[in-house]
């Protein structure tokens, strides 16, 4: 057929003259939303899941953890956990399908890895590209069976008794940590865990909130794992999710007279990164009713701003993994040349991040230079539409992004496979609107 455009081809907001004004309540974070399923499942009693995120991603988790017979239901954005405590769970009757989500797989291999059944775990095309050897190779130094498909999904679990490590990662990743904590909580001794560099540490904190004993010691990279322990349900506000919320702290610094205020955004300094970038580029904005229960909230006003560039490596990049896209694109509006690198971990995301974000910039006409591990920006060079017809690649992050590239151009312009939001913001295009002044 002609001129049948793809499904989910959705039309994109151009220029914006008015700016973004109002306020928001971004949704809930999506990885304490996976770990607050996954942690009830294993405790005894009830968890309570208040703003959990209802995006394709997290509703795999929940998907996953009904099919190995843990009783979860849902009211809104309220989800109840009936736990079945650590040796509770059973064989599911089929195999439990990941969807798009790398947190989910990666969380479960740990998990199931010390259960008393086998497993199949299957993904969509994007997830089954992506390398689940850095978690199946650690796991297998505990014990762990586990047999990938050429270090992908589909991937067979069978449950064996684990023994206690001292592993020192080799990726600077949250996924496998978490994967490694799960499986030590099933171990027969103490382990400790040495992370290359600090991630996002939810699964710590939160496992401590459920009763388990968990210690990072002041270096803030050494966690020590003691098994066994008992894990009592909790009830959780899930605050905001930050790299929701980056996406219009992003859109109201770089679109000309914006002042929006976001509410309740986590502000867990694991995953500050694109706030404290913004900030060192210039960017106008003012923190207001902080709060700390079990994981720091607060509210940000973001103002329209001129930007800096700015020059970001390896150290700085775990807590900005998911937002670089976006330092991209506020680079490319920066008076001066940004240079980001360390960052090829972009590589192995939902899509390659590093090539997705150069080819559709490019059709944006923005001076931008792809390097193995990051990208060189040139802020100072005019856009200029080379294609209007922008792509998601599938990828929710970068379909997002250049949602937001496009409030800065004057031209129609198009995005494909719009519809990859769902996998983390499926109300994104209507939060958008609502802060759009017609
Ligand atoms: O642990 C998590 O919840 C996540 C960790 C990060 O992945 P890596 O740990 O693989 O970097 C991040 O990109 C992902 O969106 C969520
Ligand atoms: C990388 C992401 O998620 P996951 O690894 O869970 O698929 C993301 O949300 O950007």
């Amino acid at each position: 057929m002609e001129n049948v455009k793809p499904k989910s081809s959705r039309q994109l907001h151009g220029r914006l003259k008015l700016g973004l004004h109002g306020k928001l309540a971004v949704p809930g974070d999506k990885s304490i939303s996976h770990r607050g399923i996954m942690f009830g499942a294993i405790s005894e009693g009830t968890t309570v899941l208040h703003h959990f995120l209802l995006a394709a991603d997290c509703l795999s988790t929940l998907k996953a953890f009904q099919n190995l017979g843990v009783p979860i239901t849902r009211d809104g954005q309220t989800v109840t956990v009936q736990g079945v405590g650590l040796h509770g769970l059973k064989k599911p009757n089929q195999a439990l399908d990941m969807g798009n989500s790398g947190t989910t797989t990666r969380l479960i291999m740990g998990l199931l890895a010390g259960q008393s059944f086998q497993t199949k775990l299957i993904g969509d095309a994007s997830l089954s590209k992506r390398p689940m050897k850095r978690v199946s190779e650690p796991l297998a130094e505990m014990g762990a069976n586990i047999e990938v498909t050429d270090g992908h999904l589909p991937a067979t679990i069978t449950g064996s008794k684990l023994h206690a490590v001292d592993y020192h990662l080799k990726v600077a990743s949250a996924q496998v940590k978490s994967a490694l904590i799960l499986a030590a909580l099933q171990a027969d001794g103490d382990s400790v865990l040495v992370e290359k560099q600090p991630t996002r540490n939810h699964t710590e904190k939160m496992l401590r909130a459920f009763g388990a004993d968990i210690r990072t010691d002041p270096d803030d990279v050494t966690i020590t794992v003691r098994p066994e322990p008992h894990l009592q349900g909790i009830d959780l506000n899930v605050p905001g999710d930050m790299s929701s919320a980056a996406f219009f702290m992003t859109a109201a610094s770089m679109v000309p007279n914006s002042r929006i205020k976001l509410l309740n955004v986590g502000m867990n300094d694991t995953r500050t990164g694109l706030y404290e970038i913004l900030k060192r580029m210039g960017g106008k904005v003012t923190v207001s009713n902080e709060q700390n229960a079990g994981e720091p909230t607060a509210d940000l006003t973001i103002e329209s701003a001129d930007l800096k560039p700015i020059t970001i490596g390896a150290d700085e990049i775990p807590a900005v993994i998911d937002e670089l896209p976006l330092v991209a694109l506020l680079a490319a509006k920066a008076n001066g040349v940004s240079r980001i690198t360390g960052a090829g971990e972009l590589r192995v995301k939902e899509t390659d991040r590093i090539a997705a974000i150069v080819e559709e910039f490019q059709k944006l006409g923005i001076a931008i230079e792809e390097l193995e591990d990051g990208f060189v920006i040139d802020g100072r060079k005019p856009w200029h539409v080379v294609d209007p017809h922008l792509d998601s690649h599938g990828d929710h992050r970068i379909g997002m992004v250049m949602a937001v590239a496009a409030l800065l151009v004057d031209q129609p312009l198009t995005l494909a496979a719009a519809d990859s939001i769902n996998i983390s913001y499926p109300e994104f295009f209507d939060d958008l609107d609502a802060l759009i002044q017609r």
